[in-house]
Order: C-alpha cells, then structure tokens, then sequence
C-alpha cells in the first residue's frame, strides 16, 4: 500500500469540502502526510479531489462499499483504497485499476479470502471489538505473510503496542482529526495533534 515511510492513517471524516485542503497542509505540517478521506460524508469525493492537489500529500478514499465508488474515487485522484470490509468485487475493481486496495478482515476465512485474490495488507477493524493486538498477535501465527493496519479505537495509548508487533504495518484512526475540529477550522490543533501522534510512536523506534 502506498503509504510511504507513514506508519499512522488518519481516518478523515469530513463535511465541509471548503475544509480539505487547510486540513491536507495541517496534516503534511504535522508530519503525517497521508489522509484516508471517508465516503460517509457527501463532501468526500470533492474533498479527495481538493487534497489530492497536494503534492507532499498522500490521499486515499475510505469506506469504499461498492464497485462504482471505486471508480468514482479513482476518477477524483484517489491513490488507494480502504474498504471497512471485504467485497471481492470492490478489490477486483480496484486491482482493474491498478489501485491499492485494502480491505477489512478480521477472521481466518475473510483473511483466507483476501490472500486468494492477491492481497497481504489488510484492515483490521474494529480492532478494539475484534481483540486488539492479542488478537493480531494470534493471526499471525498461521498468516505469516498478511500485514494489517489496524483501525478502531486507536489512539496515543495504545499506537505503540500495536506497532510493536510484526504483522503491523500502520494504524488508522479518527483521533488526529476529530470532524468537529475539522468543521471549526482548528487547523493548528490538528497538526499538534498530529505531532503528538508521531511522538508517541518515535520514542518506541
Ligand atoms: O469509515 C470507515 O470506512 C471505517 O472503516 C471506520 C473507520 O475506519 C473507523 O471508524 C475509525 O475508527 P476510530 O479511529 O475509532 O474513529
């Protein structure tokens, strides 16, 4: 997945796409280039297409469900894709891009189905329902070669546990930028937000 030397996706939901690129400078300044841009908003798509105007930015699309979306997130400048689940149709769309794509699993017959269609990044998520790094810790046994980004109830008290383990490649999140912040333009808030996400990952490298 194209996520650079990034090992924290935030995980933006946003409703004012008037707000995406302030919010894309806040986090390039923050020192998390990189932003999952939701679809649960109507403001989505037109935010992907305003942040991925960044060049020091790495934008990708967020609760893609259909194969349609895949299409629509790749036409606004989407660079990859994170699904909440697994929707064959959705990764093989994806792939007919040639689009990063990684979807939700959570069990070994989802994860099972993933390896099948060519993937070894996945989302795992709701981390915090579905065991937390006790849990990825256990799928790793028979998935040696599967890498996950954990998504769900991250935050700086518990980033460092999960990127400790091996088969963790990343985490994704909400808590860098909470949509309020977002609505209200706390730009600098955010970027400090962000920083204090790298810090509390540096001091463990
Ligand atoms: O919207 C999607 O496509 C999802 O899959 C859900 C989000 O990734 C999580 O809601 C983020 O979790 P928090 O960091 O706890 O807010």
């Amino acid at each position: 997945m194209e996520l650079g030397n990034n090992r924290i996706v935030p995980v933006v939901v946003i409703e004012q796409a008037e707000r995406a690129a302030a919010l894309g400078e806040a986090l390039v300044a923050g020192g998390i280039p990189v932003a999952e841009v939701t679809l649960r908003t109507a403001a989505g798509l037109d935010s992907i297409a305003e942040m991925a105007k960044n060049p020091d930015l790495i934008v990708g699309a967020g609760t893609v469900i259909t194969a349609d979306q895949v299409d629509r997130v790749v036409e606004v400048g989407a660079r990859f894709i994170v699904s909440p689940g697994l929707n064959p149709r959705v990764v093989e769309r994806a792939l007919e891009h040639g689009i990063d794509v990684v979807p939700g699993a959570v069990t070994p017959s989802e994860i099972m189905t993933a390896l099948e269609l060519g993937l070894t990044t996945l989302k795992f998520f709701p981390a915090n329902v579905y065991g937390g790094p006790s849990a990825l810790k256990a799928l790793g046994a028979p998935f040696g070669n599967v890498s996950f980004i954990p998504t769900g109830g991250v935050s700086t008290t518990n980033i460092a546990e999960y990127l400790a383990l091996k088969n963790v490649v990343a985490v994704g999140g909400s808590w860098m930028v909470p949509a309020n912040l977002i609505n209200d333009g706390e730009f600098d808030t955010i970027r400090q937000l962000c920083t204090d996400a790298v810090a509390a990952i540096q001091g463990d490298n």
